[in-house]
């Protein structure tokens, strides 16, 4: 049997005396969202930051393409990871106020050696495309961009890095219902094109419906139950 894209086992995050993620465990296959749902302060985006090792939990493995992470350096992480990405609630809050979106694309691609002038901008304007922002929009700063184009850029910045994973905390929440759907679908797409896994991190239980082909409930730190929604996948078109 081939392994899980991401295998978390019990894991746990403490905050001094209080245990946020308490013995946790789920996987998720490449090409697959797996939805945590469950009420404020359940522990969702602790489980999340553990999971991408920006905050070392306290116990359990974290396994992705089957290599265990927690036990690693942060030297030892740094290949690993531009491989799982974050996508967070605020659209501005990934993006530094100052740099034009067409840099901050620009940016992992240079990190990680990837750039050379004579295509650079253009694969940058292909993932500006890709979100479905005119390459145009790569003149502009974050501010001056609505936040669901804002959103997108994001996405365009985290599919630089080439990842496997993206960790998507309430990646729509803070956007206007019109612009919800949209972005959501393109995260569908790509999760087709791509095969990327979804780690996805919602309030919204018709979203979590229509986009998670699996959902781990949590409640209090601990997985209280697993379901499938009975029509995984599909679009909100
Ligand atoms: N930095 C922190 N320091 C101390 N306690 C924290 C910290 N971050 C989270 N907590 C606590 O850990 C528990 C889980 O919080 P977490 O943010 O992971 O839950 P959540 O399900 O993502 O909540 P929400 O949906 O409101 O974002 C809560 O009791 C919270 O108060």
């Amino acid at each position: 049997m081939t392994e899980p894209l991401l295998d978390v086992r019990d894991l746990v995050v403490r905050y001094g005396p209080v245990t946020a993620v308490d013995h946790v465990s789920f996987a998720l296959e490449a090409g697959e969202t797996l939805a945590l749902d469950g009420p404020s302060g359940c522990g969702k985006s602790s489980t999340a930051l553990a999971v991408l090792l920006l905050r070392r939990p306290d116990g359990g493995e974290v396994r992705f393409e089957g290599r265990e992470l927690t036990g690693l350096t942060e030297r030892e992480l740094r290949p690993l990871r531009p491989r799982m990405q974050p996508v967070l609630q605020d659209p501005y809050g990934s993006l530094s106020p100052r740099h034009r979106i067409r840099d901050a694309v620009a940016e992992p691609l240079k990190v990680q050696g990837r750039w050379n002038a004579d295509d650079g901008p253009a694969r940058v304007a292909e993932l500006l495309e890709r979100v479905g922002l005119d390459p145009a929009y790569g003149d502009r700063r974050p501010h001056e961009l609505s936040g669901g184009q804002c959103q997108r850029a994001g996405i365009a910045r985290a599919l630089a890095c080439e990842p496997r994973l993206l960790v998507l905390d309430e990646p729509v929440s803070a956007l206007d219902a019109s612009v919800r759907a949209g972005v959501l679908n393109l995260l569908a797409d790509l999760q087709d094109e791509l095969g990327l896994g979804y780690l996805f991190i919602c309030h919204d239980r018709a979203v979590v419906r229509h986009f998670a082909d699996r959902v781990v409930e949590l409640r209090e730190g601990r997985v209280t139950s697993e379901w499938r929604p009975r029509s995984p996948g599909a679009a909100l078109r």
